[in-house]
């Protein structure tokens, strides 16, 4: 899928639909046949050997792309079978369904054991139009078919899988689809929650639509790392100097974990600054990184006097007392900060006192956890409202509740921005990386984003390019990985984005 890539709401992509129709660039007939016809192709692609096919048909729009894609099959050779699950109700997907002419059969016992003799089964029940649970003898039926072995492709989106979210209506198990075949965009639900995993394959095919234009506010991408952006050569100086703040004795390993991946982003420089008993256990671990004393807030707001000190990465391995005395000071200073861990975790009890010390360059960096313990009516919403409160609707609140980028780390990592700019980095597809979920992961991520602030990457742009870089380095090297690896893995990953 190309980077960057708009991933639309199914309202942005009614919108679409509805300008370009509205502007006589195409019309509602020419749209079906063009999604229809571009599926049977990449099913045909896909499985280059297969003759046979199931197509259940839904009573929308996306029933009439599955008619479409049975005339196109059955022109290419295929024995088609159409099952009906409705009639189809607009006069789009009656045309198509006139025009597919064969023979239709209502479901029924017959159609089970119709499955069994198919190569594929096309999903065209129904698409960005659910609105209800997928009834449980259809999800019944889809997951008998996947456990035969059948191939399940989705036409626009896997039945029963609500577009705007990835979560499923209603308390049903859906199977995992083989190939989603989606038209223009990918959709806010192939990619959050379980809308990866359960899409299978994602493919996208134009279907001759105006691109989109949204509103900056409302923009959706994939994370990606800008390569000319990091690949910029300069003077070690001109990547700027952050600072890792580090905890007392026994607890520099989180910091110093922070430290190597910032400095394998290129941080010009990095320093770590901890108290004076954690010198020595932290000098003996580190070589390319700078140490510091930092005994308490005073002495920090003077390390801060040095203008070419530009971010700072606050919370890994520094205790919750440490994090509520050393944060003022830090935040005093204007710098670009990221905060995680302790930082986010001494507050909370009082967050307020948190968002009101944030500023405008500062990413917070929660798990589910911290996130919950700092936004608790927002998680509750995201449980409660389920599937209508994404997590990309959620970090946009706090986003825009703390005025600083949240990134809301799990298998689809979400950042927004206080404008209403989102990026979703999705462990699924191309950078599936399931073995993310490490001990001191997350301080890698941490340093990573800090080092990219201080080579001078906006807030928002600095975490989507780390979630990508951490992901990618992951993704590389595969099975066993430990977060030690992951700052090591990364020049490999800098000579892929060549
Ligand atoms: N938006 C676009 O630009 C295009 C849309 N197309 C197709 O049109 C679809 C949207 O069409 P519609 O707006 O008609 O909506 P859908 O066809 O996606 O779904 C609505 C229909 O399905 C029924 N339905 C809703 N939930 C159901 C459930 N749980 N179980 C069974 N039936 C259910 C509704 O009663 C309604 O008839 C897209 O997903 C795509 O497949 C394509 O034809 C081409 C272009
Ligand atoms: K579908």
């Amino acid at each position: 899928m190309a980077n960057p890539c708009e991933i639309l709401t199914p309202d942005q992509m009614r919108r679409v639909e509805d300008a370009a129709i509205a502007g006589d660039a195409t019309t509602a007939t020419a749209l079906m046949e063009a999604a229809g016809q571009a599926a049977a192709e990449r099913i045909a692609t896909h499985w280059p050997d297969a003759e046979n096919a199931l197509i259940l048909c839904g009573s929308g729009n996306n029933g009439g792309d599955g008619y479409v894609i049975a005339r196109h099959l059955a022109a290419r050779g295929w024995q088609v079978r159409v099952v009906a699950l409705a009639l189809p109700s607009g006069p789009q997907a009656q045309a198509a369904a006139r025009a597919w002419g064969g023979p239709v059969v209502p479901l029924g016992g017959p159609v089970l054991a119709a499955g069994q003799g198919v190569d594929i089964c096309i999903d065209a029940i129904c698409g960005i139009g659910l609105n209800r649970p997928l009834a449980a003898d259809l999800a019944g039926l889809l997951r008998a078919i996947a456990a035969a072995g059948v191939p399940l492709v989705a036409v626009d989106i896997l039945s029963g899988l609500c577009a705007a979210s990835g979560r499923a209506l209603g308390d049903v198990e859906l199977p995992a689809a083989d190939l989603t075949v989606s038209f223009h965009r990918p959709k806010l639900g192939h990619v959050l929650a379980q809308g990866g995993q359960l899409s299978g394959r994602l493919e996208i095919c134009d279907i001759r639509l105006e691109p989109y234009q949204p509103a900056a506010g409302a923009c959706v991408t994939l994370a990606h790392a800008d390569a000319g952006v990091l690949k910029r050569q300069g003077h070690k100086y001109s990547h700027g100097h952050l600072l890792v703040l580090a905890g007392g004795p026994g607890r520099g390993g989180a910091a110093r974990l922070a430290a190597r991946g910032a400095l394998r982003v290129g941080a010009g420089l990095v320093t770590v600054g901890c108290p004076a008993d954690a010198l020595a256990e932290n000098a003996a671990r580190l070589d390319a990184i700078m140490l510091r004393a930092l005994p308490d807030a005073a002495a920090l707001t003077q390390m801060l006097r040095d203008r070419r000190l530009n971010a700072i990465c606050l919370g890994p391995g520094l205790g919750h007392d440490l994090a509520r005395a050393m944060l003022p000071a830090a935040l005093a200073a204007g710098r670009a900060t990221v905060l995680d861990a302790d930082a986010l975790g001494a507050f909370s009890e009082t967050p307020d006192t948190l968002f009101a010390a944030l500023h405008d360059r500062c990413v917070l960096t929660p798990h589910d956890g911290e996130f919950a313990r700092l936004f608790p009516d927002l998680a509750r919403r995201m449980d409660r409202d389920r599937p209508g409160f994404s997590r990309l609707e959620a970090a946009r609140a706090a986003a825009q509740r703390a005025g600083a980028v949240v990134l809301l780390k799990g298998p689809d990592t979400v950042i927004a921005a206080p404008d209403g700019q989102a990026r979703i980095a999705a462990a699924t597809g191309e950078n599936a990386a399931p073995w993310l979920a490490t001990a001191g992961s997350g301080d890698v991520l941490a340093g990573i984003i800090a080092g990219l602030l201080a080579r001078g990457q906006p807030p928002l742009a600095a975490a989507a390019s780390g979630a990508w870089l951490h992901a990618e380095a992951a993704r590389r090297f595969g099975p066993g990985l430990i977060a030690e690896d992951l700052p090591d893995q990364l020049p490999a990953v800098f000579r892929g984005i060549g």
